[in-house]
């Protein structure tokens, strides 16, 4: 039996928001123990103390780019982005080539999962074949080979009628509907954020109504429908007001928001940069404010990355013509601290919470929590730590970050997956 003893950490219980000095010993895949002062013989010991050991994290947002765009990520190397930036659980979007929308797609991904993955990978099916928004997918048939949700991510579904169908016909095989909350005919050719800074830089406008309209028509179709919505990177004042009422209501809707939305404004489009450049756009500073108040108050339930890995060459050209998309993996753990940590917004346990337990629960997941006799999943948080993003030394393919020569504060040190160590910078 393989024995593994992490001594002396600050283990974070998401549950009950206490953070408590404990050992935790894993036998083979397992955790075997979790208390103060374990003693036992023959077991590799480490030494955390000062460092925080979490629930292993997980992101029910990314982009791994298989099969289609292996030229922008990989299941190998994105796996091994998220192993690096601490979580142990990743849900992949289908807006990949062929868009994941029938069975027989999932069942080739989840061979490949089994194949190259370093972390667990949940996909996540096509709401409409092809993502054109047209007809229903295949989700029975996709609910059997697995998947955890479905979402048109990356795209709209602009027809309400189908999304209300969606809903229904989701319900019934107990999948939540994520929704990447677009009306395309108000966003048009808008890259960035409709305000100050689309007027001075020229940049053609998205206005904060085109994700708030559908923010709204969501989460009247999950009141009729009384099946759940998950709103996708939620990033404007309004859709959190929106979200906050609804749930007032007992609507049932969820969303998430990503680490780049509420860590920069608006103001970085001035550079020009392409790396700035996602959907949604870069907000506010209102906004960003509404999104931490929101984060803070309970309204945002998730954070994830929205891992939206792309080639230097294709981002590589002027801002109208470069794809939308972050790569966030591998910087999310450090802009949460920083961000949201070091300034008060969250308390460690809270962060987890919307990284595990909230996460875990919106797909129906059987993980998030330390407890004795559950699969080790965990990782080992430095929040000390201080470091300079260079992407260059992202193992993501995707160089693309807004942060790049960025001062951060805490990161993810180790990586353990059912047990096995898949990622160790200690
Ligand atoms: N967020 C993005 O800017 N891009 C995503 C799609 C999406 O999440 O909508 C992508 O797939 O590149
Ligand atoms: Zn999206
Ligand atoms: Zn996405």
């Amino acid at each position: 039996m393989s024995k593994l003893l992490l001594k002396g950490a600050e283990v974070v219980n998401p549950g009950n928001n206490e953070i408590k000095q404990q050992d935790i010993l894993i036998e083979d895949e397992e955790i075997a123990k979790i208390a103060s002062n374990i003693k036992v013989e023959d077991v590799k010991k480490m030494d955390l103390s000062n460092k925080l050991i979490v629930p292993g994290l997980i992101d029910m947002h990314v982009h791994l780019r298989e099969p289609g765009f292996e030229h922008k990520e990989t299941i190998a190397t994105g796996t091994q982005a998220a192993a690096k930036g601490g979580f142990t659980s990743v849900a992949c979007m289908p807006n990949t080539n062929p868009v994941l929308d029938k069975e027989t797609l999932i069942e080739g991904l989840n061979q490949k999962i089994a194949e190259d993955a370093v972390v667990n990978v949940y996909p996540i099916g096509a709401i409409t074949k092809g993502s054109q928004g047209k007809e229903l997918a295949e989700i029975g048939s996709m609910s059997q080979a697995g998947i955890v949700a479905v979402s048109d991510d990356g795209n709209a579904v602009m027809n309400s009628e189908i999304m209300r169908l969606a809903l229904k016909y989701a319900g019934d095989f107990d999948l939540p509907v994520i929704s990447h909350c677009e009306d395309e005919n108000l966003s048009g050719d808008g890259v960035v954020h409709e305000g100050y800074y689309s007027t001075v830089t020229g940049l053609d406008p998205i206005p904060a109504s085109s994700e708030e309209v559908m923010v709204a028509r969501d989460i009247a179709l999950a009141r009729e429908t009384n099946n759940p919505v998950h709103i996708a990177h939620i990033s404007t004042k309004g859709a959190v007001q929106l979200v906050r009422d609804a749930k007032k209501q007992g609507i049932p809707v969820t969303c998430e928001a990503t680490p780049h939305h509420f860590s920069l404004t608006d103001q970085a489009i001035t550079s020009f940069s392409t790396a700035t450049k996602v959907h949604p756009p870069l907000r506010s500073k209102e906004d960003v404010q509404a999104i931490k108040e929101g984060l803070e108050d309970g309204t945002i339930d998730v954070i994830a990355t929205d891992h939206a890995p792309h080639a230097t060459e294709e981002k590589d050209v002027e801002y109208d013509y470069a794809p939308f998309g972050i790569s966030g993996l591998e910087t999310a753990i450090a802009l949460i601290n920083t961000e949201l940590v070091e300034t008060g917004v969250l308390s460690w346990p809270q962060a987890v919470e919307k990284l595990t337990t909230n996460p875990a629960s919106i797909l129906g997941l059987d993980e998030g929590k330390l407890k004795e006799g559950a699969v080790a999943n965990l990782s080992v948080i430095d929040p000390d730590y201080k470091w300079e993003v260079k992407p260059k030394d992202f193992v993501s393919k995707g160089k693309n970050t807004p942060f790049a020569d960025e001062e951060l504060k805490g990161q993810n040190i180790m990586t353990v997956v059912n047990g096995e160590i898949v990622y160790n910078n200690k």
